[in-house]
């Protein structure tokens, strides 16, 4: 119980304040502590001067007293439901806060205006009492519907959405109790928590309705990027390999493979690319090459920025092409098991000169710089790639290019233009699948039957689309089998 505000109230008036104390709680030892705490309440009284209710206190304790008796006797015989001690209480402190002006106008002011009031006069002001306290009475019970109408303003105060949407009416009602509150408590008003009653405040309705806002457009174009990726990946997904294809990326290992599997099926899994070996091995050691032309040193002999720089073609050429990143470099190094040879780097872009290597005195492999996403300027990379295009359009000993394709991402546009440039060109080349090791077996298979499909017609490619991993190793025995037959059947 607010003890505080009882205090308070009977630092004011002590009869009055007492019936309504009684009103509120209805027990009859209150009175005591409310003698008690009004000694102290007449000190201070004294102390500001200018009332002399010493001689009367008596009385008018009594009168209180009694007062409380007739009040709890009502209250006993009165069949009106019991209030909750916190409603009450919260009341109570509301009342006590609201009547204090009042109240020193008609008891303390009044008594401050004659500080030698004597008995005759006691009648007169304790007519003046009882005016105030017909007039606390009153207010007390605009109080009480105003504490009420602050509780249904603090449940509603709540930032919960509101079911329905309110009227323009209740708005202003909620507003008026709002700004009563601000009065009540002598608080300045709280403009925030208005202004977020307020139904009439579009912000929100902008962003459910998606017609104002220039971020809603972009969400919904992202929205439909995504539906045309999801679709891509569904039909991506409806692809069925044929058995022969499926049947060559198990036996060769290709796609994501656990160790453990690779162990049983034979392989030495302590080595580079294990799978480029002979399975079922008896040796821990790796197996020899074994296309003798790839067993030969692999020599650097000879980089291009620019055309003119080309060595004279006095060998035939295989090169590999492809965009930045997917593995051309890695590819020199596994063909020839000779790793480091060739630079290679996680970070997009680092051959950015045409790399030529002679691999014994037969052939020369040809590292060409990637193309499309690098760390390079835009102007760098236009450069690459138009050299690029120059050397697969006009290399006189070019015989074969091994077009790289990252088997995750598949073709992109770039890829494409390099194509149609190969075949205006008539440059034979072939597409390799790289970095089968990160996708499923059944992906390898999937994105081998995509290729070979959507460049079926075209007339320069070389089929059949070639698998490899060189991290792993898988797949490229087959690859050295085929290059190595170019190699031999050329003639310069
Ligand atoms: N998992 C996996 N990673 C690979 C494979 N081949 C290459 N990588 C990695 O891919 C990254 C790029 O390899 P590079 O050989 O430098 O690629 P590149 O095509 O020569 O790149 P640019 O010279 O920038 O055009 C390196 O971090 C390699 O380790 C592979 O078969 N499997
Ligand atoms: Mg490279």
């Amino acid at each position: 119980m607010d003890l505080k505000t009882r205090g308070k109230n009977k630092k004011i008036h002590h009869g009055v304040q007492q019936g309504s104390e009684s009103e509120v709680d209805g027990k009859g030892k209150f009175a005591v502590n409310s003698g008690r705490k009004r000694k102290r309440i007449f000190a201070d009284q004294h102390v500001d001067g200018k009332l002399s209710y010493n001689t009367k206190s008596k009385d008018l304790s009594k009168k209180g007293i009694k007062q409380m008796k007739d009040d709890t006797v009502k209250r006993k015989n009165s069949k009106g439901p019991a209030r909750s001690i916190w409603v009450s209480g919260r009341m109570n402190n509301a009342t006590s806060k609201k009547k204090h002006p009042s109240f020193d106008g008609i008891g303390a002011t009044e008594s401050a205006k004659e500080p030698s009031c004597k008995r005759s006069n006691r009648s007169k002001e304790e007519g003046k009492l009882d005016a105030g306290k017909y007039d606390l009475s009153k207010k007390q019970s605009k109080s009480k519907s105003d504490s009420s109408k602050r509780l249904v303003q603090s449940q509603t105060n709540h930032p919960k959405v509101p079911h329905s949407k309110p009227s323009k009416k209740t708005f202003q009602n909620k507003q008026s109790v709002a700004d009563d509150n601000a009065e009540v408590d002598g608080q300045p008003k709280k403009k925030k928590r208005v202004i977020r009653l307020d139904p009439h405040d579009i912000s929100n309705k902008r962003l459910d309705d998606g017609t104002v806002s220039g971020e809603r457009v972009e969400e919904k174009k992202k929205e439909f990027e995504k539906d045309a990726e999801m679709s891509k990946n569904a039909q991506f997904r409806a692809i069925e390999p044929s058995p022969s294809m499926l049947s060559f990326v198990e036996d060769n290992f290709l796609g994501r493979r656990r160790l453990i599997e690779l162990k049983r099926a034979g392989y030495n899994i302590e080595l580079s690319a294990p799978l480029d070996n002979i399975p079922f091995s008896t040796s821990s050691e790796r197996e020899r090459i074994e296309e003798n032309i790839f067993r030969n040193k692999l020599t650097f002999f000879a980089s291009a920025k620019v055309s003119s720089s080309f060595p004279p073609p006095d060998l035939p050429e295989i090169a590999f092409a492809g965009r930045s990143n997917v593995g051309k470099s890695s590819l020199l190094n596994a063909l020839t098991r000779q790793w480091g040879v060739a630079r290679t780097s996680d970070k997009p872009g680092l051959t950015q000169t045409i790399n030529f290597f002679k691999l014994g005195s037969k052939v020369c492999l040809v590292d060409l710089p990637g193309y499309g996403f690098a760390y390079a300027k835009e102007e760098v990379k236009d450069a690459w790639e138009e050299l690029v295009k120059e050397y697969v359009s006009t290399r006189v000993g070019l015989k074969r290019v091994c077009l790289l394709i990252d088997t995750k991402w598949g073709m992109k546009p770039r890829d494409h233009e390099l194509i149609d440039l190969m075949e205006r060109y008539q440059t034979k080349y072939q597409i390799v699948l790289t970095k089968t090791d990160v996708v499923f077996p059944i992906d390898v298979a999937r994105r081998a039957t995509q290729i070979e499909e959507s460049l079926k017609e075209n007339k320069s490619i070389v089929q059949p689309v070639m698998m490899v991993s060189s991290k792993s190793g898988a797949g490229i025995r087959s690859l050295r089998t085929v290059l190595s037959k170019v190699a031999r059947l050329v003639k310069l």
